[in-house]
């Protein structure tokens, strides 16, 4: 029988020890799952809200040993786990609604004696792969609207963080909702992904995690013809043009920037600021910086917690090198505190100047605490600095101007923008990524879409007066 060890990235307390499920368990879920569909389909729209609102009810009424599980095994700051907690209950609160308004329609025929009607299905049993770095949200966010449609659903948690799926689940079941139609699978992504696109029983898999491994299932996906929704990787550029309220884009590219320790896929990771303001925009965000706590995110005022592995770690010690190597200037932080014994990884808030467009840190996801900053001084500079990269995730700009923010937000190649707003993510909205970012969307009306088939039923022979 394999074990999973889950740690607290802070400390490297061992907080659990799971056991893995086997080749034959996996199956056994998924066949459980698939035999569940019939049912749990044909159950009507109002109850299946209802047992989503109640779900909501219990994630709420459990909401501070939610976030405590969220930081122990993420080391994301209790704040933030919170925080998180609530944008996951928002998720599961939209589509218990959304759970009623799976619309149908008519079309006019081409014949008297013919009606064609539009209806929507479920896809039927759809497997969910989350990251680690929301581990509730990414979850609800794909199990909610999964379950309104009327698939029955398996959640499989990133391996550094699933203590918070099994917390996630019993609530649901708690609640009310079958067994077999909501249920987890604890294991390697790795080792078990191909027992999930290998099955013609899976016919959706929504992912959020790296590119890398979503093309691989993409590909694996294909030989069954699956549906697929990708939220990938993103390398998200922040401008912020001469007219903008310096202090206001300061204080939001601090909040987009530091979630999670830099651990966000819509986190700014390149800093574009028009050449005249420079000094002052960096100068304001030092200052900022340098006040941030680092620490433990059980601590009640810790901003910054760890990154979550040495993998994550040495990706983020060499572009910081490599761009010091190349010219970068260090603003502020480029401390690194660490127990290789303990597996604890820590990075101090780091700010670099005088980045340019050849270092790594320009050009690969960075998924930590650095904020490179660069100049542009026509706004088609910036927005091809912005563009320069196969990641499409979201961006961000500030300025007041209206036409120029017009301007901006359409030759953007993004699918997620903020305009003098640091935080767009919402439950109503369709959040996910262009280009090597992603396929599909979740949240909003679109994110219950991918949940859906679309039949059309053409009736002939009407009776004729
Ligand atoms: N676009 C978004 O909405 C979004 C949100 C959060 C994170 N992310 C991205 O996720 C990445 C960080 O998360 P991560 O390190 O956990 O990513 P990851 O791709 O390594 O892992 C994500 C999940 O995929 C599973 N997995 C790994 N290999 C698999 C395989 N061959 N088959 C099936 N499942 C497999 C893992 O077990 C984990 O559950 C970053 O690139 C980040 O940008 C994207
Ligand atoms: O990192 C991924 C999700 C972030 C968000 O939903 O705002």
């Amino acid at each position: 029988m394999a074990m999973m060890e889950v740690s607290n990235p802070a400390t490297g307390e061992v907080i659990e020890v799971l056991k893995t499920d086997s080749e034959n368990e996996v199956l056994e879920k998924i066949r459980r799952g698939h035999a569940a569909q019939s049912d749990w389909k044909r159950l009507d729209a109002h109850e299946k809200s209802r047992l989503l609102k109640e779900w909501s009810r219990l994630v709420e009424d459990n909401k501070e040993a939610l976030a405590n599980i969220i930081t122990s095994e993420s080391g994301k700051p209790i704040r933030e786990s919170i925080g998180e907690v609530a944008y996951a209950k928002s998720y599961i609160d939209w589509y218990a609604e959304e759970a009623k308004r799976i619309y149908g329609r008519t079309i006019p025929a081409n014949s008297a004696n013919k009606e064609i009607l539009i209806a929507k299905q479920p896809v039927g049993l759809a497997i969910g792969i989350a990251p680690w770095n929301f581990p509730a949200a990414m979850i609800t966010r794909k199990a909610a609207p999964a379950l309104a449609a009327g698939c029955t659903f398996i959640a499989k948690p990133a391996e550094e963080t699933p203590l918070t799926t099994v917390k996630l689940v019993e609530l649901a079941l708690e609640a009310g909702i079958p067994e077999d139609v909501f249920q987890y699978i604890n294991g390697y992504g790795h080792e078990i992904g191909h027992l999930f696109t290998g099955s013609e029983l899976v016919r959706k898999i929504s992912f959020t995690g790296s590119t890398e491994v979503g093309k691989k299932l993409i590909q694996a996906s294909a030989n069954t013809v699956k549906h697929v929704s990708m939220e990938l990787g993103g390398h998200a550029p922040l401008i912020v043009n001469a007219d903008a309220d310096l202090d206001f884009a300061v204080d939001q590219t601090l909040a987009a920037k530091f979630r999670n320790a830099g651990q966000t896929c819509i986190c700014p990771n390149r800093v574009i600021v028009h050449e005249s303001i420079e000094a002052a925009f960096t100068e304001k965000l030092r200052e900022k910086v340098a006040a941030l706590k680092m620490g433990n995110g059980l601590e009640a005022d810790t901003d910054i917690g760890p990154v979550i592995n040495e993998e994550g770690y040495n990706k983020i010690y060499n572009q910081i090198r490599e761009a010091e190597s190349k010219g970068a200037t260090v603003v502020c932080g480029n401390a690194f505190d660490t127990d290789p014994e303990k597996q604890t990884y820590f990075i101090e808030p780091t700010v670099l100047s005088n980045v340019s467009e050849d270092m790594l840190i320009m050009q690969e996801e960075t998924f930590g605490p650095v904020i490179p900053i660069t100049t542009f001084n026509s706004i088609d500079r910036a927005i091809e600095i912005a563009n320069g990269t196969p990641y499409g995730l979201a961006a961000y700009f500030f300025t007041n101007d209206y036409r120029l923010g017009k301007y901006l937000h359409e030759n953007l190649e993004f699918g997620v923008i903020g305009w003098n707003d640091g935080a767009p993510s919402a439950a109503h909205a369709p959040f996910g990524g262009m280009k090597e970012s992603g396929l599909g969307r979740e949240g909003g009306i679109e994110g219950i879409e991918g949940y859906l088939e679309t039949k059309y039923i053409s009736i002939g022979n009407h009776i004729q007066k």
